[in-house]
């Protein structure tokens, strides 16, 4: 990098910063700024003469947000050095061990949201203030009032000031994100930004719906005299603010690996965003001996994650044909790895999202791939066009049959219930694993029966012969005889699947599974009283399925002829302390909440959130919340979670 280049870079950085940071709407990932941050970073370590003092590697954040009070720290607010693979990591572990061999290190995961101080003055919240430039933030008080999981009150009369960070769930982005696509608003591109542009909204009756989340992670001025960060963070959690997932004190590197690999492993899993971990030495004693560079703490690293957002270039859209006979636009994009998986389509969705987003093809985008959610676009880079990125018309017409399409505005379907692309998407979908689970009737292969004129409809799976398959290209003996009997096995399945496999608009597994609970093999006959009388069930649910009925009266009642499937079996329960009893669950679990409250259920419990006069049991885990308080008010019993274990001996 020339003198002129390292310039140009630190502007850009500043600016991408800035657009980050004060705006939460990055130009560009953080993949991308973290290499150029890292160039830069190099050319100064080689030319310290020539540092900028307005470089974003000396300074935390960036400038503070017009409109909000400015308020300071009472201590100072810092950044973190990142380390990006085992190499960096043990490099920096043992640069921290030649001076200070034996520490423990406290390790917790990294979690990507919106740093955040809490000033606590005699047991009550004074101020919140965010992280901003580390000296100053902005006063953000009344927002983070609305914030559940922010005490107002703590038993800790001294002055403290507590950190963490401010979150927001998957789920709940999801839900934001639907709300604002459906207002017409723009769209949050990940649950960070989300998180830190709901904390920061000038009317706190916003922040108060984004159901924000707060999770501490350490303190500013106290005057607690624990030997151990680990300790103190005990402290700070008994206070009854939400715990990290895991937290762990280790010694050696290899510990620490360890965990990294489980985290990384876990991350889909957890409800909020991780970027990585963070590893702090524990003794606190050590970490101020070490101290502070212009930036960051020297005793602690984060260890990011493999990025899941990438950039990429939108080459080409095509159109794909569903089973119901909506287009999707799919976007074809310019090959780009993620965790190891090669992405080169995603889809974007319908030509609403299209729109809303003002997505051309040509236009760089940010990509999104986790666990397994199909890679999306989250966002239009649109410093990046050039001018020359073409719109992305609506069809008229369907790209497989020709036939004119239904524009509904959201949706643009084919109406042709002979469309090719419907009907071998319906068999597809008919056999997959969900549904009737036909062993080999995959993608290729319909497509094949389809094009030799084997299969025309749903039907014609069952009246395959041995014959006609072997005149298939591929085809010999053994396959041909192992897909007849896949097909054939398929007669008699749960009736559940055979619903499921009928591509109801609006019912799926779940649903086909309450109709066949209910009602067993007469879910031909059914009202609408009687449909609506199944939990769960409205209007919507209830009308598709009904003109479903209706109107693919005929091929239903024959496929029922040739499959007879199996009526459900009446579930049974197992006599147990917990049948027919209101239990509530609190606290932190050995297992996740989802599987223990499947046992009870099991059980022939009844699995609630609150605690009511109704309630039964309320079982207790590792730092109960006031769901314990209340139950002991209202007296109703309380059981550990150990106790349950015994109970139903898994001990
Ligand atoms: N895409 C862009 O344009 C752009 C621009 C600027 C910065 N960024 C990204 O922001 C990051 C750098 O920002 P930064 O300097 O604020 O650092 P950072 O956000 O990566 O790390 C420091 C922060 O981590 C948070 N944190 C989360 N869990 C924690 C834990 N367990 N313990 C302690 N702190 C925890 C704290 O709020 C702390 O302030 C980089 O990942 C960079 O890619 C991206
Ligand atoms: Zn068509």
């Amino acid at each position: 990098m020339t003198r002129e280049e390292y310039k140009k870079a630190v502007e850009t950085l500043k600016k991408w910063a800035y657009a980050y940071y004060v705006e939460d709407n990055p130009l560009v990932t953080d993949e991308v700024y973290d290499k150029l941050y890292r160039e830069v970073e190099q050319y100064e370590k080689e030319h310290p003469e020539d540092i900028d003092p307005t470089s974003p590697t000396q300074r935390v954040g960036a400038p503070l947000k017009e409109g909000f009070k400015k308020a300071k720290h009472l201590s100072r607010m810092w950044s973190m050095e990142d380390v990006f693979d085992a190499k960096e990591f043990e490099a920096w572990m043992a640069r921290i061990q030649k001076n200070f061999p034996g520490e423990r290190y406290y390790v917790e995961p990294k979690f990507d949201g919106a740093s955040l101080n809490l000033i606590y003055e005699n047991g009550l919240l004074k101020q919140a203030i965010t992280r901003g430039d580390g000296v100053e933030g902005e006063d953000v008080t009344n927002n983070a009032r609305t914030i559940q999981s922010i005490r107002l009150e703590i038993d800790h009369k001294d002055l403290i000031e507590i950190r963490g960070e401010v979150l927001m769930t998957k789920q709940e982005f999801e839900r934001i994100n639907r709300e604002r696509q459906s207002k017409g608003e723009a769209l949050f591109a990940n649950p960070r930004n989300a998180a830190a542009g709901s904390l920061r909204q000038l009317d706190p009756r916003i922040t108060a719906k984004r159901n924000l989340i707060f999770q501490p992670w350490g303190v500013g001025v106290h005057n607690l005299s624990y030997e151990f960060l680990s300790e103190v963070m005990d402290y700070i959690y008994n206070l009854g603010f939400r715990k990290p997932p895991i937290r762990r004190v280790c010694t050696t590197v290899e510990e620490i690996e360890a965990i990294y690999d489980e985290l990384k492993t876990m991350r889909d899993g957890f409800d909020v965003m991780l970027d990585g971990m963070v590893v702090k030495i524990d003794r606190i004693a050590a970490q101020k001996a070490l101290g502070y560079t212009v930036k960051y703490p020297r005793w602690m690293v984060a260890y990011k994650f493999p990025a899941v957002e990438k950039q990429t270039r939108i080459k080409d859209v095509v159109l794909q044909v569903g089973r119901t006979g909506v287009i999707t636009p799919v976007a074809v994009l310019e090959p780009v790895e993620v965790e190891g998986v090669v992405v080169e389509r995603a889809t974007l969705n319908n030509f609403d999202y299209i729109e809303k987003m003002d997505v051309r093809i040509g236009d760089m985008v940010t990509l999104i791939r986790s666990g397994d959610v199909i890679p999306k676009i989250i966002k239009v880079l649109t410093q990046y066009r050039t001018g020359k990125e073409k719109k992305i018309e609506r069809p008229t017409h369907c790209p497989v049959c020709g036939s004119e399409l239904l524009d509904e505005g959201k949706l643009i379907k084919c109406q042709n219930i002979n469309c090719p692309a419907r009907v071998v998407n319906s068999i597809i979908y008919f056999s997959s694993k969900q549904c009737m689970n036909i062993d080999g009737l995959g993608e290729k292969i319909v497509e094949q029966l389809y094009e030799a004129g084997l299969v025309k409809e749903l039907e014609d799976i069952y009246h395959l012969k041995m014959e006609d398959l072997l005149k298939l290209e591929g085809f010999k003996e053994k396959r041909a005889k192992n897909l007849l009997d896949a097909i054939e096995k398929s007669k008699g399945a749960q009736c559940w699947r055979f619903i499921n496999g009928l591509g109801i608009e609006h019912i799926g597994e779940v649903a086909s599974k309450k109709i066949c609970q209910a009602y067993g093999l007469d879910f031909m006959e059914l009202t609408k009283e009687q449909l609506l009388a199944i939990e769960g069930f409205g209007e919507e649910m209830a009308e598709s399925y009904l003109e479903f009925m209706r109107v693919n009266r005929d091929k239903v009642g024959r496929l029922l002829n040739i499959i007879r499937p199996k009526a459900p079996e009446k579930e049974e329960i197992v006599e147990s302390p917990f049948t027919k009893k209101t239990v509530v669950l609190t606290g932190t679990m050995k297992k996740s909440r989802g599987e223990i409250k499947a046992m009870l259920e099991h059980l022939g419990a009844k699995v609630t959130n609150t605690v009511s006069k109704k309630t039964d049991i309320v079982i207790y885990g590792e730092d109960p919340g006031s769901k314990y308080d209340k139950a002991k008010q209202l007296g109703v019993k309380l059981m550990s979670e150990d106790e349950m274990w015994e109970l139903v001996g898994e001990a």
